[in-house]
C-alpha cells in the first residue's frame, strides 16, 4: 500500500481524501499528521496557482510526491466571489459558519433563477525532479437560502448539489465522494496513481 502526502491542514478535505483513496488501495497522510510543517501562504491568484504553491513547497520540504489541493466556492451572483478567498470570505479566523452567514446575507436579494454557484478543485501534484502538473474539478448547484444538513465541511449547508437534488451537506460521505468538485478531480489522476507511486511504496 502506497503513501500519499496531501498537503492540507484542513480536516474536511483530509477525511474526504482518505475516503476516496482508501478504495484505491493507499494510505494517505496530510499536514495534521506534520505539525512542524508551517503554513504555505497563499499568494496565487486562481486554484490552480495556491495548489502549485502548496504542493511544491512541501514536495522541497519532505523530497517526496505530494499533492494539494486548492478549492472553493466561486457564485455567479457574486461575479465569481468568494472563489480562492473561501476559507478566509469572513475573516483569517477560517470561521465555516461566518462565511456561510456572509454569503447568505450577500444573497439575500437574488431570486431563486439566479442562484447558480459551483465548488472547484484544482489538484496539483508536485515531483521531486519533475514537472508539477494540475487537474481539475467542478461540481454544479445553487446557494440556498438558509443552512440545511450537518455532513461535510465549509458551504456545504448551503449548497444545492444538482447531481443529487439535495444540500450537499444532507448527503452521506460517501455520496459526495462520488460527485464532489474533489472526486471529479481526483477521478483524473486515478489512472497515474499507480505508476506515479510504484517506486514510494511503504511496507
Ligand atoms: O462546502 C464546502 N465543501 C467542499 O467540499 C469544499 N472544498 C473547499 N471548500 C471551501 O473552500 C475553502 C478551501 O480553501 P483552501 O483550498 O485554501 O483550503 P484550506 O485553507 O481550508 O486548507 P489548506 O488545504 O489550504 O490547508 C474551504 O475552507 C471551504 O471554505 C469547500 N466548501
Ligand atoms: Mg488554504
Amino acid at each position: 500500500m502506497a503513501e500519499i502526502i496531501i498537503a492540507t491542514k484542513n480536516a474536511g478535505k483530509a477525511k474526504e481524501f482518505e475516503r476516496m483513496f482508501k478504495p484505491l488501495g493507499h494510505k494517505v497522510k496530510t499536514l495534521l499528521d506534520f505539525p512542524e510543517i508551517a503554513d504555505v501562504e497563499e499568494t496565487g491568484t486562481t486554484f490552480e496557482g495556491n495548489a502549485i504553491l502548496k504542493a511544491e513547497a512541501v514536495s522541497q520540504l519532505l523530497d517526496r510526491i505530494v499533492i494539494a489541493d486548492d478549492s472553493g466556492l466561486a457564485i455567479d451572483a457574486l461575479e465569481g466571489r468568494p472563489g480562492i478567498y473561501s476559507a478566509r470570505y469572513s475573516g483569517a479566523e477560517k470561521n465555516d459558519e461566518a462565511n456561510m452567514d456572509k454569503v447568505l446575507n450577500e444573497m439575500q436579494d437574488v431570486p431563486d433563477a439566479k442562484r447558480q454557484a459551483r465548488f472547484h478543485c484544482a489538484l496539483a501534484v508536485a515531483i521531486p525532479g519533475e514537472q508539477t502538473y494540475t487537474v481539475h474539478g467542478i461540481c454544479e448547484g445553487e446557494i440556498l437560502r438558509e443552512k440545511q444538513g450537518s455532513y461535510g465541511f465549509g458551504y456545504d449547508p448551503i449548497f444545492f448539489c444538482t447531481a443529487k437534488g439535495k444540500a450537499m451537506a444532507e448527503l452521506e460521505p460517501e455520496e459526495k465522494s462520488q460527485i464532489s468538485h474533489r472526486a471529479n478531480a481526483l477521478r483524473k489522476l486515478e489512472e497515474d496513481l499507480a505508476t506515479l507511486f510504484s517506486g514510494e511504496e511503504r511496507p
